[in-house]
């Protein structure tokens, strides 16, 4: 008798605290009416995607909160807009990182519940109640999940921009046929089958969300650039324009050994595995042995961005170059302000992009934000969904192998005509910008 009042006791201490604890809830009010959660779990400041999401919805009225970590700078016009709000989650505490394998294990889990409780509490208790949430996917797990039990508790709508598929890049490391691979297939279809709003970034990922997952509300909505990204409009003005950020960034740009002035390419990058920066090495050693011998331009090459694998790639180019292989070529790293990166692209001659799409379906962002600054690409195009970004031969050209890439370098630095013709057709890419995609699509599901 005694430990039945206990449980009941138990029970109703634990029905108060919920009741207590259940966060508020979205009703069709007057102050509810235009308010929206942009979430991602991962550095604001890397996410341009979601960051022009939030522009256009606070441009279209909307009162934006935006759920994720606040490590790299925010972009300029978010940071000044009243209608815009950072809610940040806080990152897992730095003196617990570890490479010890053991605390490792345990850690871990630790880990996941400090990342589920923040951002659990971002979407419930540190934002007022919004009638939509629309969550970047990927990271899958844990975010759709706690995105997916925060809309029902408050009577939010679950909307998701698709990027890629969470499994298809866990398979990268995992292989397919893994066991948690294929958890993490079910959990991501599972998740989010009642979300009646789903943006892609291509239409071959929506094809994919609609015949094999029987989705409807399913819309494709291109990366395209905003209007940072502007071309340069001449030669002459282009490279005072580098020389001029170069000399801001301290780069060492000067060529003793070639009487030709350098040729800049840019490639950006999360460094993460699925690039394999390898291949432009090799490519740019053999482009240093030909230049040599057939007084091509040297190369500057510029691989902006932030992520896991620098210091890996920085280490095998230290050694590149110790051992001759590199005298053509420059290779520099940066992660330079929006303003700046913007600016490179502009001033440079060629694009590249490593990345491989794990999925398939998904495109380099990259590449979009190269065509806003007029520049043309050179890219990995062993995917889908690569012909739906680059016309190949005029705005840019695609490769499949290191060796590939070398003789494209080669090609195309000593071929001014098709370089020009390649520049004129990323300048057509200028025309449609991101608001004009993001009115078309989008704009009719944020009335
Ligand atoms: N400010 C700044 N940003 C930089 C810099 N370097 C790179 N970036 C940012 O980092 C991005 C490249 O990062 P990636 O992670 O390599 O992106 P991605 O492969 O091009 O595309 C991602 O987004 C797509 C959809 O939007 C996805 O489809 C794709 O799978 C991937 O997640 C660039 O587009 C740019 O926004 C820099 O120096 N400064």
């Amino acid at each position: 008798m005694a430990w039945m009042l206990i449980l009941l006791g138990v029970l109703v201490l634990a029905a108060i605290t919920l009741l207590l604890l259940r966060p508020t809830r979205y009703s069709r009010s007057k102050n509810d009416a235009k308010r929206i959660q942009i979430v991602v779990l991962g550095d604001i400041g890397r996410s341009p995607r979601m960051q022009y999401h939030a522009m256009s919805l606070a441009r279209h009225g909307y009162t934006v909160d935006i759920i994720g970590y606040k490590e790299s700078d925010i972009h300029p016009a978010l940071d000044s807009d009243s209608k815009v709000h950072i809610v940040p989650i806080p990152p897992w505490p730095r003196k617990w990182q570890t490479d010890d394998r053991k605390l490792f294990v345990l850690m871990a889990p630790l880990k996941v519940i400090w990342q589920t409780w923040g951002l659990f509490a971002a979407m419930s208790y540190k934002t007022s109640p919004s009638r939509f949430v629309l969550v970047q996917n990927p990271p899958s797990i844990p975010t759709l999940l706690i995105a997916r039990v925060a809309c029902i508790l408050r009577n939010t709508t679950f909307c998701i921009d698709w990027h890629n598929f969470g499994h298809s890049i866990l398979a990268l490391k995992l292989g397919p046929s893994h066991p948690l691979v294929r958890i993490s297939h079910f959990y991501e279809y599972f998740v989010t089958k009642d979300a009646p709003i789903n943006f892609t970034v291509t239409a071959a990922m929506a094809r994919v969300l609609r015949e094999n997952h029987d989705r409807t509300g399913v819309v494709p909505l291109y990366d395209r650039p905003p209007a940072h990204f502007q071309p340069c409009p001449s030669a002459t003005a282009r490279s005072e324009g580098f020389l001029s950020l170069a000399t801001q960034q301290s780069w060492p740009v000067d060529f003793s050994s070639s009487p030709l002035s350098p040729r800049v390419i840019v490639s950006s990058t999360s460094w993460t595995p699925d690039e394999d920066f390898s291949l432009l090495l090799t490519a740019l050693s053999s482009y240093s042995a030909a230049a040599k011998s057939n007084s091509l331009p040297p190369i500057i090459a510029i691989i902006t961005g932030k992520g896991p694998q620098k210091e890996y790639y920085l280490s095998k180019i230290t050694e590149m170059q110790g051992h001759g292989k590199l005298t053509h070529v420059r290779i520099l790293t940066a992660w330079l302000s929006i303003e700046d990166y913007a600016r490179l692209l502009s001033y440079a001659h060629l694009g590249v992009s490593l990345h491989t799409s794990s999925s398939g379906v998904d495109l380099p962002m990259k590449v979009v934000d190269m065509f806003g600054a007029g520049l043309p690409v050179v890219g990995w195009d062993r995917f889908e969904a690569w012909s739906e970004l680059v016309q190949e031969g005029m705005n840019g050209r695609g490769f499949g192998s290191a060796e590939a890439l070398g003789d494209l370098l080669v090609e195309l630095m000593g071929d001014e005509k098709q370089m020009q013709k390649l520049r004129e057709g990323a300048e057509k890419e200028t025309q449609r910008r991101w608001n004009d995609e993001w009115e078309e699509k989008a704009g009719k599901i944020f009335e």
